[in-house]
């Protein structure tokens, strides 16, 4: 099995606790309490590269990397430090996140936000909705064509922008197909968790520019930003720089600093 498919195992069981204890009802009573979810396509079609900063305890790869006992403090640092948007992991046995941290986020910063976890239900769309997320990932390897068609739909009728993640030109074709217009390349593949920051280079041609390109995983720092923006990134989505750092606010700011550098203008 791949590290995506016994990821995906456990996220099918906390799921299925979720389910047992709140109903979908409950849950879209929840989230038309919520103000409406915040458009963040602007803020990443506009002139040089936004950054979308991660609040993440942990991960698969690495095991534990930042204890984060307050994510809403964390998250208004970074919002401080000028991310466009803040992401939240939400996946509790290996990434160590819980919904929990969504809302406490949303109680904090008025930034978008995304639930990054796995996500192969409507319910969880409901679920990241009623927590305050205003964008929900959609992972194209952990989903069939079908389902990811219908996830994207489903989440913009709820409001929430899907980002939709690949790893390989087949994964490119299968977010065009269906309809993505935000798509992040991670450069980290889920089913063997290697890096390569060439991954963007090679799949963003492929990215039509109606777009919006985002370069998830393996930022160590500002270079970084520089060169994904040289190679078509609008986006980049930092986690463990970030949370590993002893200043996150000032981190996030660099990053930020670096994407919005003169020579990286007017890519529109
Ligand atoms: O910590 P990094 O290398 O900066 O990576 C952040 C983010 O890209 C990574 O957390 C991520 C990208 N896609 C995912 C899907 C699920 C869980 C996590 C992820």
């Amino acid at each position: 099995m791949s590290v995506l498919d016994e990821i995906l195992v456990g996220v099918a069981e906390d799921l299925e606790t979720r389910m047992a204890a709140t109903s979908l009802d409950d849950l879209k009573q929840q989230a038309s309490r919520q103000p409406p979810a915040l458009d963040p396509m602007p803020a990443f079609r506009s002139d040089g590269v936004s950054v979308i900063a991660e609040v993440k305890r942990s991960s698969p790869s690495e095991g534990k990397l930042a204890t984060i006992k307050d994510p809403a403090a964390l998250a208004a640092d970074y919002a401080a430090g000028g991310a466009a948007a803040i992401s939240v992991l939400t996946e509790e046995r290996r990434f160590g996140g819980t919904l929990a941290d969504l809302r406490a986020v949303r109680g904090t910063v008025d930034v978008p936000l995304l639930r990054k976890d796995f996500i192969t239900t409507s319910y969880q769309l409901w679920e990241a909705r009623a927590a305050g997320a205003d964008m929900a990932l959609l992972i194209v390897a952990a989903l069939e064509q079908i389902a990811l068609e219908s996830l994207i739909e489903r989440a913009r009728s709820i409001g929430l922008t899907p980002l939709v993640e690949v790893n390989d030109e087949a994964e490119v074709h299968r977010a065009v197909d269906a309809g993505a217009n935000l798509i992040g390349v991670n450069a980290r593949n889920l089913k063997t968790l290697e890096v390569d920051r060439g991954t963007f280079d090679r799949l963003a041609p492929l990215i039509p520019d109606t777009a919006v390109k985002v370069a998830a995983s393996g930022v160590r720092g500002p270079r970084d930003v520089i060169d994904y923006a040289k190679s078509g990134a609008n986006v980049v989505l930092v986690g463990e720089t970030l949370v590993r750092g002893d200043d996150p606010r000032a981190t996030v700011a660099d990053l930020v600093a670096a994407g919005a550098h003169p020579a990286l203008q007017h890519r529109w």
